[in-house]
């Protein structure tokens, strides 16, 4: 089947487009339910634009895409080119023409539809996740929840946004008036992969955006699926597109002259070169980048809740998480009674099937991944940690599992904040635990770092709690627990951890513009 589309010069021109009829996408979720792991082979194209499923123009370049709880092939991903690209965008901005007229409440129903068919179809692209992601099915039920949740957020904002009226003298005066940016650019990365396009969408539309999404190339297949229920939901074609690809046609959606703004998640060097990138056509960018947050536990704490949330904060996606507080302060005194819990804790942990109820922890996004994991803990060992516990390839049981990307999680002491270990991003499931003795001493400590994404304390102390919030140099601080994602509160970094926020109201901020209108009431008052 073939499309026209008009090239800038408004010469009509012929690209092969190969849509499928949405219903037909639906196949994939419907057939769910039955998939287990080792099972599912995705054939359906992965790209959206113009309320339809699209075939890159020619299937070149493919690129396996693992699952990574048995290593087989799941799907080829075939990434798009300049031309594809840019019949995004001009799909995006027909939207964005059409959706930024509309009135907040009218956008917050479309988006509320959104959330309750995401809401009601949450298990069946939970378990699409987990087949291409590897985290286990408990966690991916709680990220899909996390994403609608926020769709619904930001439902409730688009009707609220809203400028000022001033008063000037003379009887004149101005107002301010909330617009929208045009089309954005969503860049994600493949912890998250369904969580971080709703996260990225939601703002970006309920203030009259249109969004082109690129997710990562090893987690290629839901993403297309929050396509198709902004589509059912009634967002015009081309309100939320999808294009796949890695470096190249990320670059591409960087540089395109339709785009206004560019929200990237991924690492920092790659987020440096998305800021380098969007600076050449002064596009605004949200960078959400790597960490390596410290968490830090007083001897006064709750033990029981501080070692639950010492592994809430190590082990959730099997570790690969940016925020994870990955470098444990423990105050000396109570240092040897806080590993003996959390070896123990960390040692119980369900390994394997990650479709599995019981499963706590599946399987690395990938073998490279899994691999640079398991050298960190070689590394660490070489430096004089030592191992507590995991840290070695796992081999599940179960024969369809043998060419899973598996490890058991690992606690590391006798560490030091020269190591590798401590000093860098691992994302993987390891836990460098050192003691300290003083406040003043593991603030400075913890703060000797360039990331500044999260960090956490455990205290029964309320002074002590706040000042050590105040003071640690990170866009978030958990008090008494970690990693819980209420969607009303911002998160993002400080540092080379990124700049910019995601949730919460202030986002409004980062997909808006304010417009000032001055209205004069009487005569020019003309120096000439
Ligand atoms: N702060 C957050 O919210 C957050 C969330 C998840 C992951 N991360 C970070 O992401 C990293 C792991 O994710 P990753 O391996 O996907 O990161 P990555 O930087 O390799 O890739 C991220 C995304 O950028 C794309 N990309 C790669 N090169 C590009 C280029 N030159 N131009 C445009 N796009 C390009 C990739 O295809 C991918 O979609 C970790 O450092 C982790 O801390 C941060
Ligand atoms: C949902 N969390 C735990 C805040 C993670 C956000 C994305 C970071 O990897």
């Amino acid at each position: 089947m073939h499309s026209g589309a008009s090239d800038r010069n408004g010469k009509s021109t012929t690209v092969c487009l190969c849509p499928l009829p949405p219903k037909m996408a639906q196949s994939i979720l419907d057939n769910m339910p039955g998939a287990s792991t080792g099972t599912v082979v995705v054939t359906d194209p992965l790209n959206f634009w113009g309320g339809r499923r699209v075939k890159p123009r020619e299937e070149k370049n493919a690129e396996p895409v693992f699952e990574p709880a048995t290593g087989r092939v799941l799907c080829q991903m075939m990434p798009c080119g300049a031309e594809e690209v840019d019949e995004a965008i001009k799909s995006a901005h027909t939207a964005y023409l059409k959706w930024s007229k509309m009135a907040g409440m009218e956008r917050a129903r479309v988006m509320l539809e959104a959330a309750r068919i995401i809401r009601e179809r949450r298990e069946k692209i939970a378990k699409l996740e987990v087949i291409n992601n590897g985290k286990s099915i408990t966690e991916a039920v709680v990220d899909i929840d996390i994403a609608w949740q926020c769709i619904e957020y930001y439902a409730g904002l688009a009707g609220t946004l809203s400028g000022q009226h001033i008063q000037l003298p003379g009887g004149a005066f101005a107002y301010t008036r909330r617009e929208p940016l045009g089309v954005c650019v969503g860049i994600g990365a493949w912890n998250y992969p369904f969580q971080i396009a709703s996260w990225k969408s939601a703002p970006a539309l309920a203030c009259g955006n249109a969004m082109v999404f690129k997710p990562s190339p090893m987690t290629p297949v839901t993403a297309v699926i929050l396509a198709e229920i902004y589509k059912e939901a009634g967002a015009p074609d081309g309100l939320f597109c999808v294009v796949q690809g890695g470096a190249e046609t990320g670059t591409l959606l960087c540089h395109h002259p339709m785009v206004a703004k560019v929200s990237f998640t991924g690492s920092v060097p790659t987020g440096k070169k998305v800021m380098e990138m969007s600076s050449k056509g002064v596009k605004q960018v949200t960078l959400e980048l790597g960490g390596k947050s410290p968490l830090i536990i007083f001897k006064d704490c709750e033990l029981e809740n501080a070692v639950k949330g010492a592994l809430m904060a190590n082990f959730l996606t099997q570790g690969q998480v940016c925020c994870n507080g990955t470098r444990v302060y423990v105050q000396r005194e109570i240092m040897p009674q806080f590993l003996e819990e959390v070896v123990k804790r960390t040692k119980a942990i369900p390994v394997g099937d990650p479709l599995l109820d019981g499963t706590r922890m599946g399987a690395l996004i990938s073998k490279p991944q899994l691999e640079k994991v398991l050298g960190f803990v070689s590394q660490a060992k070489k430096e004089g940690g030592r191992v507590l516990c995991g840290g070695e390839p796992f081999v599940p049981s179960d024969p369809k599992l043998k060419g899973g990307y598996f490890m058991s999680p690992c606690v590391l002491d006798n560490c030091r904040d020269d190591m590798t270990c401590v000093k860098e991003e691992i994302f993987g499931p390891v836990m460098s635990v050192m003691p300290f003795d003083t406040e003043e001493e593991v603030i400075r400590r913890a703060n000797n770092t360039t990331f500044g994404l999260a960090s956490g304390v455990f205290t029964r102390d309320i002074s002590r709690a706040h000042r050590v919030a105040e003071n640690l140099e990170a866009g978030t601080c958990f008090i008494n627990n970690y990693n819980i994602s209420p969607v009303e509160v911002p998160f993002g970094g400080y540092k080379m951890s990124g700049f910019g926020r995601e949730n919460g109201q202030v986002t409004i901020e980062y997909y808006s513009q304010l417009k000032t209108v001055v209205v004069e009431m009487g005569d020019v008052e003309s120096l000439f």
